[in-house]
């Protein structure tokens, strides 16, 4: 299938040293859709699949300098945000993103390796003023609760909830992943202005470093390709639950998504 002029998606995100998360595993996302990823750094982490040894933000006027300069060429289907590391970035971000953009707001705030990505102050600046520029939030369970502050949010009820209280914010929609919980089948749950949709995938025995990333960026070109967010949803969900299932694992025992399983030219499952 053709089609002209190519779609385009933005992130707006970290480099992860390890490729699994953060801008690396965005473009690799991007990429397998189809859709030409582009990219605005915020900061570079020195990290592997198991730990963050440091990471380093850039200026507000680096971030505002890379989305201005894009936004002069290119019309950007999505827009994709992950870590954003401190309030001058955020704010940055909030002056410089195009009008009427549309936004995945993915906010990382702690690692899943424990390392704090978002300072507690550009937690609140987070919530003020990018949650409600947003087409979709996609929180784990830990950012909801950190969000919402409803903790511990273990119930199908308390998730509800906490999505009603994230769209309160001004959200146009939430996606709540249940990655982070303890079930056999991990279940994500959308609520929009029409109501909720929960879709559950099975939940497999590795951790995958860098799943959230990618489910966002999927989500991101999905509305890059011009799906809306009910049909961007259980597709995006299909697509990560492939990538996770043939995750790429290392003798470490780390394991990343990947998103090019299909059309891998070696065996490695
Ligand atoms: C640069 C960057 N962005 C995002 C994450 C979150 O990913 P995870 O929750 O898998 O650690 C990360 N570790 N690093």
């Amino acid at each position: 299938m053709a089609i002209d002029p190519i779609p385009t998606a933005c992130t707006i995100a970290g480099s992860d040293s390890s490729a699994g998360a953060g801008i690396q595993a965005d473009l690799k996302v991007f990429s397998a859709y189809g859709v030409y990823g582009l990219t605005v750094i915020t900061a570079t982490t020195a990290q592997n699949t198991r730990r963050v040894a440091g990471s380093w933000i850039q200026s507000g006027d680096s971030v505002a300098a890379q989305i201005t300069t894009l936004c002069e060429e290119f019309t950007i289907g999505a827009w994709k945000t992950g870590m954003l590391g401190n309030p001058e970035v955020i704010d940055a971000v909030i002056d410089s993103l195009p009008d009427g953009a549309s936004l995945i707001l993915d906010p990382v705030i702690v690692s899943t390796s424990g390392h704090r990505l978002l300072s507690a102050d550009a937690l609140t600046l987070l919530i003020d003023g990018l949650i409600p520029l947003a087409t979709v939030v996609t929180p784990n369970i830990p950012e909801a609760e950190m969000i919402t502050g409803i903790t511990p949010i273990l119930t199908p009820e308390d998730v509800r909830e906490a999505a009603a209280v994230i769209r309160s914010l001004g959200a146009d929609a939430v996606i709540i992943k249940g990655g982070h919980g303890t079930d056999t089948e991990a279940t994500d749950i959308l609520l929009d202005s029409e109501g909720e949709v929960a879709l559950s995938s099975p939940r497999y025995p590795y951790e995958v470093h860098g799943s959230g990333c990618s489910f966002a960026s999927a989500i991101a070109a999905e509305i890059a390709l011009g799906a809306d967010l009910r049909s961007a949803f259980p597709d995006a969900k299909r697509f990560i639950d492939g990538a996770i299932r043939h995750a790429i694992r290392f003798d470490s025992g780390g394991a990343v998504p990947d998103p090019f399983w299909e059309m891998r030219r070696i065996e490695i499952d």
